[in-house]
């Protein structure tokens, strides 16, 4: 049967990994904005490509795209009383090929609609407008002064747990479409981009953005990196290695097992005090003062109780972080603040041959922009990598056989791996000292509170992961 746009859409994006309001009933969901493409560029595209290898395909293709509409569009979702707008690229099609289909949305008056990231006839096209600086509608298309881009490559929709859409253009080139689209720049244009003009060898070399006019404001929609095509993410990497602590003989310690990872938390260590230099000169530093830092306690405590609101069985736990919180406020002391990660975990960061590279200078995507460009302590990024060490540790007990005594050994990992980060952090110039071990407990608590929310709404089997963390047993 034949619906609306909006009424497809609404069914749709709940099941999408990147919506943020999942667990919410949908109240109202509208088109706020759409472009159509100039897909006349693509047949241009594939005239001149007959000499090529793809020559043969694309002709097939080209016969195939013959009656193809697709739209760049800004839906408005409201939920709660609240309302957030995300980006789509929506094909339309008479009928859907068989490559197409696993992206099929429904049926409209307009045609089959699917989802057009999966398209690569289409997306190709994203890379010629970045490489001319095109203006197509209000989507302005940019790249950066002496990025050459190579056209060529075809894309793949990245099949990775996020928080947005990826696309891989051959081994070169990973372009992130933001989903849920907040009027402004995004930190991750801004900070990137600061970095590469400093010469950082910790991030991947930004190649330009995609922007448009939203809510009155120049805001981010798109933004293209180099593709680390020889690196693993440190999640992969941490979890081989406790996956090899878990295979090897009973009272095996992290340290003796032939995957230990500590070499590399230290290494990462180091490389997130480097970082947080190259921030502290890119952009300002300030110092917070007592009456700050018990706002900053409020602001943690307000996070907690909302999280209780919405995940009831927080309420019983949250007495554990509530102590926490109250040393911070009693503590009295400044904290030094800067420019931060500010949602950093192994999946942000990735080993290549030579150096760790940090990817994802949004911050938390559920907050306001203000707050995730907002300084901060430095020592907020330290807490969320100790918190991902828990997470790599404790992930592969769910549902495991062995579950209880393997705990031990989850847990001995997690700290082995803490430690090193910690001590490969102020091997690199990083500071914690004094006091500051009470400002990262406080931070590991409040970033747990985050986990439980966003687990509870995502992955609702992870849960247990955050909830641990205000258990008596973790230490600071
Ligand atoms: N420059 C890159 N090179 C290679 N892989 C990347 C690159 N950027 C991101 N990735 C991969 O994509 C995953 C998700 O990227 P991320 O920026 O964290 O997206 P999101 O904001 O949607 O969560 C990363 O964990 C990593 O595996
Ligand atoms: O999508 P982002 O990478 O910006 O971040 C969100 O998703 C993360 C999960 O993909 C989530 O991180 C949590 O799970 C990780 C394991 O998958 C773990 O390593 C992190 O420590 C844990 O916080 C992140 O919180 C969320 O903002």
């Amino acid at each position: 049967m034949r619906q609306t746009l909006e009424a497809l859409l609404a069914g749709w994006i709940t099941h999408q990994r990147w919506f943020a309001g999942k667990g919410r009933a949908i109240n109202d969901l509208a088109v706020e904005a759409a472009t159509e493409l100039p897909l006349r560029d693509l047949a241009e595209s594939f005239h001149s490509d007959v000499a090529g290898s793809r020559g043969t395909t694309d002709h097939a293709r080209q016969a195939d795209t013959g009656q193809v509409t697709v739209r760049h569009i800004v839906i408005t979702v409201s939920q709660d009383g609240h309302t957030d707008r995300y980006q789509l690229l929506l094909g339309f099609r008479p009928v859907l090929p068989q490559r197409l289909q696993h992206v099929s949305i429904g049926e409209t008056d307009d045609g089959c609609v699917y989802d057009a990231l999966h398209d690569a006839d289409v997306t190709g096209l994203l890379l010629s407008w970045l490489a001319t600086d095109a203006d197509i509608g209000p989507l302005r298309f940019r790249h950066l002064p002496g990025a050459e881009i190579d056209t060529s490559p075809r894309s793949l929709v990245l099949g990775a747990e996020q928080s947005n859409t990826s696309l891989v253009f051959g081994d070169a080139y990973i372009c992130k479409l933001f989903r849920k689209i907040v009027p402004g720049v995004n930190p991750e244009l801004e900070v990137v981009t600061a970095l590469a003009d400093r010469g950082s060898p910790n991030i991947a070399k930004p190649y330009g953005w995609i922007e448009a006019d939203v809510g009155g404001e120049n805001t981010t929609l798109a933004f293209t990196q180099e593709f680390l095509r020889t690196a693993s993410d440190g999640w992969a990497l941490a979890l081989t290695s406790v996956r090899d602590l878990y295979g090897s003989l009973p009272g095996t310690r992290a340290g003796d097992a032939g995957g230990d990872f500590a070499a590399e938390s230290n290494r990462l260590g180091m490389a997130t005090a480097h970082l947080h230099a190259e921030l502290a000169a890119a952009f300002p530093t300030s110092t917070i003062e007592a009456p700050e830092v018990k706002r900053m306690v409020e602001g943690f405590r307000r996070r907690l109780d909302s999280a209780i609101g919405e995940v009831p069985e927080l309420g019983p736990l949250a007495h554990v972080a509530h102590e926490a919180f109250d040393r911070l406020a009693d503590t009295g002391r400044p904290i030094t603040v800067q420019r931060v990660h500010g949602d950093y975990h192994l999946g942000q960061v990735m080993r290549t041959p030579a150096e760790w590279v940090v990817l994802d200078f949004e911050g938390e995507p559920g907050q306001p922009l203000r707050e995730r460009r907002a300084l901060d302590s430095p020592l907020r990024d330290v807490a969320g990598m100790l918190r991902s060490f828990e997470y790599a540790a404790r992930h592969l007990l769910a549902d495991h056989p062995e579950a209880e005594s393997l705990l031990p050994r989850a847990e001995e990992w997690a700290r082995r791996n803490r430690e090193a980060f910690i001590a490969g952090y102020s091997a690199g110039g990083g500071r914690i000292e004094g006091d500051d071990a009470v400002l990262l407990r406080a931070l590991e608590l409040s970033k747990a509170a985050y986990e439980v929310v966003y687990e509870s709404r995502n992955r609702p089997s992870w849960l247990p992961i955050p909830l641990a963390a205000f258990s008596a047993r973790t230490t600071a």
